[in-house]
């Protein structure tokens, strides 16, 4: 455990930056430090390997004050990773990732065989191997930072807006590549980033800070966004965040109304016997069981199943049951032509629909179970 004690950081010219924060940031997950531009996030991480000295405070891992400890040892026990990544441009991608090794008297051939074993666990082709940075994209590059400071397998990782640099769509598979190698590894990771969207992705705990090196708040992403300590935090978040929270819900207590999937070669009787006759919509599914499209119930109930797809109105974007969240099946049931989302198993096989108002329901229940029912902090204000 990190643990982050009343620290301060006033610079030689008076700017205070970080002001008397404290923080526990816990073994073996992704903290993220997140605020707006100049609120301490940087400063607070380097405070962490010492390229910046404490004013204030102190900061203890695993018990002991980092100050005990020579700044060398402190740092090879931290993967440091930055922004465009700051790979050495007249070194090999192979060499890049070894330099920790080799420092640490390495033979040559051992520092490659880490290298290649990393390229791979960060998702780079092994071919790469011999080429210099700047022969590989932006999203390849930071990459070879990742691999590069996971060499010496540090037990802590220190990141400062490791993926700002790239485009969103390179940045989400930066991110899910993260969170597969931290499933995998299990570093401690401080990671640093301006952009809430990003921390709420990668982060299990995430502190947003404030101008001036405050702590506004320090919470887990789903408690943060339907609990944000006050109106600057709510601000903060951004549109949406009753929906975003919703991805953190998941879908294994939705109830499904398994009776409205009926087979494409169903009889009336069939259909009468199964579908429930509330409904005005059933699914209509092909005989290996996928979803075909919705048809009308009372013109299905007279005369049968469909025999095939035509005049069926379409079923939309599916939902895995009991896998994707609740803000998944709520999108399948905004965007599906009835309303109803169609739940799907691991094979694509319709098992049942749910409509936007069982899924408010479900949402609002799954709220209560975790006590955390929506705050209206404009109430408070
Ligand atoms: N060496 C320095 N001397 C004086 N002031 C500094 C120094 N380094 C940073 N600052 C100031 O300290 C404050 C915090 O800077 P810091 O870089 O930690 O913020 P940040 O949250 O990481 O910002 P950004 O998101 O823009 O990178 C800012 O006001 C900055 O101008």
């Amino acid at each position: 455990m990190i643990s982050i004690e009343a620290v301060s950081k006033r610079y030689p010219d008076g700017t205070v930056a970080v002001d008397g924060l404290s923080l526990e940031i816990p073994d073996r997950s992704i903290t993220v430090l997140v605020g707006p531009s100049g609120c301490g996030k940087t400063t607070t991480l380097r405070m962490i390997n010492r390229m910046i000295e404490l004013s204030g405070g102190r900061i203890v891992i695993d018990g002991e004050d980092i100050r005990q400890k020579p700044v060398n040892a402190l740092r090879r026990s931290m993967g440091y990773v930055i922004q465009n990544a700051g790979l050495f441009q007249h070194r090999t991608i192979v060499d890049n990732i070894g330099t920790v090794p080799r420092m640490l008297g390495w033979s040559k051939a051992k520092a490659r065989e880490r290298s290649m074993e990393l390229m791979e666990r960060v998702g780079l082709d092994p071919a790469m191997a011999k080429r210099y940075p700047y022969q590989l994209s932006g999203g390849q590059q930071q990459r070879v930072g990742v691999a590069r400071a996971l060499a010496a397998d540090p037990p802590v990782l220190l990141m400062d807006e490791p993926f700002s640099a790239v485009d969103p769509v390179v940045r989400r598979g930066l991110q899910e590549e993260l969170l597969r190698i931290q499933a995998e590894l299990g570093k401690t990771i401080v990671f640093v980033t301006h952009d809430i969207d990003e921390a709420i992705r990668v982060g299990d705990m995430i502190a947003v800070l404030r101008t001036g090196g405050k702590l506004a708040q320090y919470a887990p992403p789903d408690e943060l966004l339907s609990a944000p300590a006050d109106a600057a935090v709510e601000d903060f978040l951004g549109a949406d965040r009753g929906i975003r929270g919703l991805s953190f819900f998941g879908t294994e207590a939705l109830p499904l109304e398994h009776g409205a999937v009926v087979a494409v070669d169903a009889t009336p009787q069939q259909i009468a016997a199964r579908a429930p006759g509330h409904l005005p919509y059933l699914l209509v599914v092909g005989v290996d069981g996928r979803p075909l499209g919705w048809a009308d119930a009372g013109t299905l109930r007279a005369t049968g199943g469909r025999g095939d797809a035509a005049g069926l109105l379409p079923h939309g974007q599916t939902f895995r049951a009991g896998k994707d969240s609740l803000r998944v099946a709520l999108d399948c049931a905004v965007l599906s032509p009835t309303g109803w989302a169609v739940a799907v198993d691991g094979e694509g096989r319709a098992v049942g629909v749910a409509s936007q108002e069982t899924i408010a329901a479900a949402v609002r229940e799954a709220h209560a179970r975790r006590g955390t029912a929506p705050v209206d902090v404009g109430a408070a204000r």
